[in-house]
């Protein structure tokens, strides 16, 4: 058998990291950097106006107050976007709007509002402070220094600076191409009718979800336990993906098929000190990564969140790859299988001003209980060398 910690390094090293790609902005959504993004702009480009109102020289408006306002005549409209920026004389203003160009010689803005609004004369009402509602030149961003490391997740801010710096595409970790393949005999795909001795596949669509959810290009089949049917059916398009992921057709009876089809090409099978998802399975068919995991449905989940999730995040290049841990009180005892790392379904609550939060479990510990996995926020681990973990116990929770 084999620990958990030592399958998770080695799901992780078959993976590897994705090669870097260059993708138009909206398809990075999710995404990770890959290299460094320099400013080719500065932001703002120019210095421009943060109000609507009037560009001014605040000496100019110094005096002016509601009983005895300060009167300008008003020069020029500068609308933003703009381009032709007429400079501003002593003792005029220009009316000017949000993201104008600032017009050299003016350095401040009166908002419209402590104005009469005037179009050929303005009657100022307050005096402004140098500065007042000016947006400078670079004081979000200085052109030519880094606007977004490598590393970063690209999600809505991000890729609104990209493009407000001026890219179009940006070069990020490769989405990977996944296949997913369900097995078994007794697999029917809904909506079809049912026989007594056959079940609804649902393994496809639980991998699938939560592999596209990373960021990853997924695509499902579906085989029998047919050795020969599984090797015809899916050996001609292993090549067209960067991983695939098998579930069911691995543990020790007969009818094995993805044991049976894939021992001796390149693919080992163990089992790992844990419990559910024990069978296990990896290699490469063809020189593409292959997981295989057990069939049971909680097995599937279980197995994806302790080996593939955190392996797939590395690889398309997130630092942060495993969920967050916290500490929390049973409030029911658990047993445990000796020797294994027991992963329960639990939900996890912190009351107001408690420090350690509470958890209980969803469902029992067997590995076909998924509608409880769907009432369930976390996963409660139980070391491989505890047994029994009465109500109270302090326990490792992991927030899903
Ligand atoms: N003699 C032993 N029997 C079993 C052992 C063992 O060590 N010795 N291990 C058990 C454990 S633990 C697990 S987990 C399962 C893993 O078995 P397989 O990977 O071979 O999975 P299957 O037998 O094909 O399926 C298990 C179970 O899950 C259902 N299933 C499979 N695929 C799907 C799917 N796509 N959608 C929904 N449900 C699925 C399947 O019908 C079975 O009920 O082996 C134990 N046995
Ligand atoms: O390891 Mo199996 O996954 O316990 O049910």
């Amino acid at each position: 058998m084999v620990s958990v910690d030592e399958y998770r390094a080695e799901i992780r090293s078959l993976l590897g990291t994705a090669p870097a790609v260059a993708l138009p902005l909206l398809d990075c959504a999710g995404l990770v950097l890959a290299e460094d993004v320099l400013a080719g702009v500065s932001l703002p480009p120019f210095d421009n106006s943060a109000m609507d109102g009037y560009a001014v020289r605040a000496a100019d408006v110094a005096g002016a107050s509601a009983d005895s306002p300060v009167e300008l005549p008003v020069g020029e409209d500068i609308p933003a976007g703009r381009i032709d920026v007429p400079d501003l004389p002593p003792g005029t203003a220009h009316r000017i709007m949000t993201g104008a160009p600032l017009p050299p010689g003016a350095d401040s803005v009166v908002m419209v509002e402590r104005t009469d609004g005037g179009v050929e004369r303005v009657r100022v009402f307050e005096p402004v402070a140098p500065g007042t509602h000016l947006r400078r030149v670079g004081e979000d961003v200085a052109k030519g220094t880094v606007a977004l490391t490598a590393g970063t997740v690209l999600g809505p801010a991000q890729l609104g600076l990209a493009s407000a710096v001026g890219l179009a595409e940006l070069n990020v970790y490769r989405p990977l191409r996944v296949l997913v393949v369900s097995t078994g005999t007794e697999l029917v795909v809904p909506p079809q009718p049912l026989e007594h001795g056959q079940i609804y596949e649902s393994n496809s669509i639980t991998l699938a979800a939560g592999i596209r959810a990373l960021g990853c290009e997924v695509e499902t089949a579906i085989s029998t336990d047919d050795v020969g049917l599984f090797r015809d059916a899916i050996e001609p398009r292993v090549g067209e993906f960067d991983l695939v992921v098998t579930s069911g057709g691995v543990s020790a009876g007969a009818y094995e098929v993805v044991k049976d089809a894939l021992t001796g090409l390149g693919v080992t099978f163990k089992k790992v000190a844990m419990q559910p998802g024990g069978p296990q399975g990896n290699g490469r068919w063809n020189g593409v990564p292959v997981v295989t995991l057990p069939g049971n449905p909680v097995s599937v989940l279980v197995s994806f969140e302790v080996f593939l999730r955190p392996a797939l995040l590395a690889a398309l290049g997130h630092r942060d790859i495993d969920r967050h841990r916290v500490r929390a009180r049973l409030t029911e005892g658990l047993k445990s299988p000796s020797g294994r790392r027991q992963f329960r379904r639990g939900y996890y609550w912190q009351r107001e001003g408690q420090v350690t939060g509470e958890v209980g479990p969803r469902g029992g510990p067997g590995s076909h209980l998924l509608a409880a996995f769907t009432q369930a926020n976390c996963l409660i681990v139980l070391p491989e060398d505890v047994t029994e973990a009465p109500e109270g116990t302090e326990v490792d929770v992991l927030l899903l």
